[in-house]
């Protein structure tokens, strides 16, 4: 069978991919465009806010494993990605956060680009979302942030239909963050994120909204779903070909005229790009992969690790797992069960000394940038152990904070564990591995254990942490917050940086040293952002998009 040809051919069919596919075939009805996923292109489980989600394994996830952690004495955690098509918005647990305007000024400035600033990035956050603001502070939102008629349905726990949301422990969950000195924020999505607020999330009337059905694609676009692409094909330096698993599609060889974008996510993005040759020498060398161009594809990983506290209140019947799914009030099915988060900063002594001492270059400038958040907590109805070994206690009410650190200054790698586009990539995170992480996530740890102590959790639900050894249950000294670390960690699964804009790709998201090929997904990140990265990355894709039609687009650079 003689190769197709096409247009543009975008390989990964996740949050930018399909984000890019719609826009495109909207922009470009005369281009023909090929869309290539590597899972499925429909599962049942993944329309339900409950469906997937919270990591369990399934066959719509690559179910990676990190390569074993330093910090973490030899531990592995977690790195699965969505592998159907709406990528891991398919499985993901719809938090919707855009994260702090200083982090994207800071990303702007230092590749150069304005665009990549929050202003710059502030009309695609709106052109995403139609934004449905949080009752609980509506008066104080600002309209002029949001976007009211995007694809994806922003709504927050008092404001998404459907089911009633009167979580039993939510007035306890307000009294926690309140005994914590977090003060509560009217919309975490402003751009000042600092304090606590209602959850945003891609959920409505009990449905995820995602990638997949909320980015409708016309008729210019073909899906390949079901078929992992293997390898780039150039001539010269341009890309010509991509060439697909001899199992998939019949091993289709697909010819290109004018663009590939790589939004294959950024554990497979990195590793496609390798495997084509595009990537450090020692690396390529060491599978025997031809070198195309030296740039630092994999480096530059990170992840958001947290540690995960459990607490068994005294009275029944109140949380996620100890009642019926629905009743008079609270529907479990309308969306994730979880009321709030909030995003701080740590510039007390110890913290900064301690970052002064270990840090230095664009890493303490970006430690120390005012208005960046260090850290997150996020808190759930329910017992939410991402390690799958932890038991909850029987017929027990209980709830779970995730202490998780937004700001790693610890960096990992995404290599080749072969050359065979079948085995997985060798996955390094680096959790924790930098002192100031474990600074951070231990002090968080320490105000959010303590707060609850001091709450109406224990003085008025007799809440008792549970999860750890009797002997530490009242300590929290590093030696003890190790402890619970060491039982709870994993991540959130938020990794980015393998394809750095400024190192391997141009303000653009075009890879230096060839043509026609753009890598345009959460590995374009410079640095990580303290934010969950779905709202972003279709922010990125939008961004980009504009590139492709807009013939009046001036670059400001
Ligand atoms: C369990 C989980 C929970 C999360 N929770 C949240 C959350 O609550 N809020 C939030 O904002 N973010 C969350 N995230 C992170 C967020 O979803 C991702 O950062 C975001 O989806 C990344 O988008 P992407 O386009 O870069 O990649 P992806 O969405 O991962 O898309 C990549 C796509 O490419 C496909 N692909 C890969 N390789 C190939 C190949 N060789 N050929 C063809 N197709 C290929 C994949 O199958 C996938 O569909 C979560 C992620 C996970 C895994």
């Amino acid at each position: 069978m003689a190769s197709p040809t096409f247009d543009y051919i975008i390989v990964g069919g996740g949050v930018a991919g399909c984000a890019l596919a719609s826009r495109l075939s909207e922009a470009l009805p005369k281009d023909s465009i090929l869309l290539i996923e590597a899972g499925p292109e429909h599962d049942a489980r993944i329309a339900p806010s409950m469906g997937v989600a919270l990591s369990d394994t399934t066959d719509i996830q690559w179910n990676h494993r990190s390569v074993p952690q330093k910090a973490l004495d030899g531990g592995t955690v977690s790195q699965t990605q969505g592998k159907v098509l709406g990528g891991c918005a398919a499985i993901n647990y719809q938090a919707w956060t855009r994260g702090a305007a200083p982090d994207f000024d800071r990303w702007a400035s230092e590749v150069g680009d304005k665009r990549w600033s929050w202003e710059g990035l502030l009309p695609y956050f709106k052109k995403t979302e139609t934004f449905i603001p949080p009752k609980s502070g509506s008066q104080e939102n600002r309209p002029d942030i949001h976007g009211y008629d995007g694809p994806i349905t922003v709504s927050h726990v008092s404001s998404s239909a459907g089911g009633p949301r009167n979580y039993p422990l939510k007035s306890m969950m307000q009294d926690i963050y309140d005994k914590a000195g977090m003060p509560f924020n009217p919309d975490l999505n402003s751009g000042s994120p600092f304090g606590y607020g209602e959850y945003p999330n891609n959920t409505f009337n009990g449905e995820r909204k995602w990638a997949a059905t909320s980015y409708k694609r016309g008729p210019n676009v073909t899906l390949w779903d079901n078929t992992q692409v293997s390898k780039l094909l150039f001539s010269r330096k341009k890309v010509t070909a991509i060439e697909v698993l001899p199992n998939n599609h019949n091993g289709t060889r697909a010819l290109v005229k004018k663009e590939v974008l790589v939004t294959a996510g950024v554990q497979n993005s990195a590793k496609l790009l390798l495997l084509s040759g595009i990537g450090p020498n020692a690396e390529l060398e060491k599978h025997k992969i031809p070198q195309l161009v030296d740039l630092p594809v994999g480096e530059n990983f990170s992840d958001h690790p947290f540690i995960a506290t459990f607490w068994k209140v005294r009275d029944r019947n109140l949380a996620l797992g100890d009642m019926e799914m629905i009743s008079p009030e609270v529907d479990w099915t309308a969306g994730v069960g979880c009321d709030f988060l909030s995003f701080h900063r740590h510039d007390d002594e110890k913290t900064t000394a301690l970052a002064k001492k270990t840090l230095d270059g664009k890493a303490i400038e970006r430690f120390q940038l005012p208005g960046r958040p260090h850290t997150e907590t996020l808190t759930m109805h329910g017992h939410i152990d991402l390690t799958g070994l932890l038991q909850p206690p029987v017929d027990s009410s209980v709830f779970t904070f995730f202490n998780i650190l937004v700001a790693p200054s610890s960096r990992g790698s995404v290599q080749l564990s072969s050359a065979s586009p079948e085995d997985p990539p060798l996955i390094d995170p680096a959790i924790f591995e930098h002192p100031v992480d474990l600074q951070l996530v231990y002090d968080l740890t320490r105000r959010t254990s303590t707060a609850i102590q001091k709450s109406s959790a224990v003085s008025k639900y007799g809440a008792v942490e549970y999860a750890i050894d009797e002997d530490i249950r009242n300590d929290l000294s590093d030696e003890a917050l190790r402890k619970r670390l060491l039982n709870t960690v994993e991540t959130v699964f938020h990794g980015s940086g393998t394809c750095a804009m400024g190192a391997v790709v141009d303000t653009e998201c075009r890879v230096k040293g060839v043509d026609g090929l753009r890598v345009i997904d959460a590995s374009v990140f410079p640095f990580p952002i303290a934010a969950h990265y779905q709202a972003i990355v279709y922010a990125v894709a939008e961004q980009e998009d504009v590139r492709y039609y807009c013939e009046d687009f001036v670059s400001d650079e």
